[in-house]
């Protein structure tokens, strides 16, 4: 089934395996056309448990990883390799076979403070995004961007790419409040933006986040009423 709309273009796929095929696909057509036109290519990513088949089928994909710059849309404030990390996910499952030439970026470091952490990660990124993966929790936080949040508004509102949270209080970001997101700013220049869901209840919210715009109540809105690229969705049960 095809829902296509101005700001939202919806996929979905019967299987599991297809999705996770699909998902690969079009994040390396997006790569591939990037390094056709520039030295360097850069993805974000998010974490969470959806996205991994995703990220180890475009382990695969025959791109020259070596040009490709590979980031996180948001980062748990934990040590880089923490199995908790979404630093450990990317490690386990895209930065393996062949992406594991690509040059990958940790949102944090032993010994880096917050206030350092976000300077670096909002320095890299004056290099232009050509695909964002983001993911959509159960509650419709995209990001780190939780609803209820203290700070929401000043974080969507921010002018930086990238900034500092804290959700305490918001069961969503589970025993991890703390954490560095991107913002409404730092995807707006990204010439492509990739929804990854799975389920039922997650497709029912993302119709119920499409029926009004307000991204404090539902922060997932900020994926298609941010300007620039259509967000894109790829659903399978
Ligand atoms: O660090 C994180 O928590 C993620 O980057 C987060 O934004 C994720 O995309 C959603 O929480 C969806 O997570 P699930 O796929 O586990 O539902």
């Amino acid at each position: 089934m095809e829902i296509a709309g101005p700001r939202v273009h919806f996929l979905s796929y019967q299987s599991a395996e297809q999705w996770a095929w699909a998902g690969a696909v079009t994040l390396a057509a997006e790569l591939r056309r990037a390094l056709e036109q520039r030295p360097r290519a850069r993805l974000l990513l998010s974490g969470g448990s959806t996205p991994g088949p995703v990220y180890q089928a475009l382990s695969r994909a025959p791109l020259e990883w070596s040009r490709i710059d590979v980031a996180l849309v948001d980062e748990r404030w934990l040590r880089p390799d923490d199995p908790d990390s979404n630093s450990h996910l990317v490690h386990a499952t895209l930065l393996q076979d062949k992406a594991a030439a690509a040059r990958f970026e940790t949102l944090t470091r032993t010994g880096r403070s917050v206030e350092e952490a976000v300077a670096a990660a909002n320095l890299h990124a004056n290099q232009v995004p050509d695909a964002v993966v983001l993911g959509m929790g159960g509650d419709g936080h995209t990001a780190s961007l939780f609803p209820g949040m203290i700070g929401l508004e000043q974080a969507l509102a921010s002018p930086t790419a990238y900034v500092a949270v804290d959700a305490t209080g918001c069961p969503g970001s589970g025993p991890w409040p703390r954490r560095i997101s991107l913002t409404p700013a730092g995807l707006e220049p990204s010439r492509m933006r990739l929804l990854l869901i799975r389920g039922e209840d997650k497709r029912r919210l993302l119709e119920r986040a499409m029926d009004g715009t307000d991204p404090l109540e539902l922060p997932i809105r900020l994926a298609f009423t941010t300007p620039g690229a259509r967000l894109r969705v790829h659903w399978c049960p």
